[in-house]
């Protein structure tokens, strides 16, 4: 297992970044846990739409990811976990910065180890189906806030911004 990443000297706080930009980024009201092993993160929004099918998130996260971030909007639903240890270890082995989901997780306790921001409303131990539902690369919103693929978002353990 991964040691927990050190905060890096270039890791961004979201409340500076705020108080640098304000309105020009966009910050989500709704109460995200922090629980990767990197609690801050940043870099451009990749997306997925879908619900309790966690096939899209494994798929994505096993491509290169260049340091993206992967906001997955899983309709909210704490019903099954949309991403495991496995599927995260993945993440870090091909470069992603960090995930959002709009949902659950599970296996709590390895991802908090690993190199990989996560944000999730919480965890169940349920697994989602496979079939590969949902959609890559949409808009999505969540909490009113809009995510666009390309732009850049900002995440550390008081919140999440992105540029609107
Ligand atoms: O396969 C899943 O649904 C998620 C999981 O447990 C893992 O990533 O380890």
């Amino acid at each position: 297992m991964n040691a927990p990443a050190q905060r890096p000297a270039d890791a961004v706080n979201t409340a500076d970044l705020y108080d640098e930009r304000g309105d020009e980024l966009a910050s989500v009201s709704l109460q995200f846990q922090s629980l990767g092993g990197r609690p801050h993160f940043s870099g451009p929004v990749r997306t997925i739409r879908c619900f309790q099918d966690n096939a899209l998130v494994k798929s994505t996260l096993a491509t290169p990811g260049n340091g993206a971030v992967l906001v997955v909007d899983g309709g909210g639903s704490l019903g099954t976990a949309l991403m495991g240890d496995m599927i995260a270890e993945s993440a870090v082995a091909n470069g992603w910065a960090g995930v959002v989901i709009n949902g659950a997780i599970r296996d709590r306790e390895a991802i908090a180890a690993l190199d990989l921001g996560v944000k999730a409303l919480g965890s169940n131990p349920r697994k989602s189906a496979k079939a590969g539902a949902g959609e890559v690369d949409v808009y999505v919103v969540l909490d009113g806030v809009t995510f666009r693929p390309g732009v850049t978002v900002w995440c550390d353990p008081d919140g999440i911004l992105v540029e609107r």
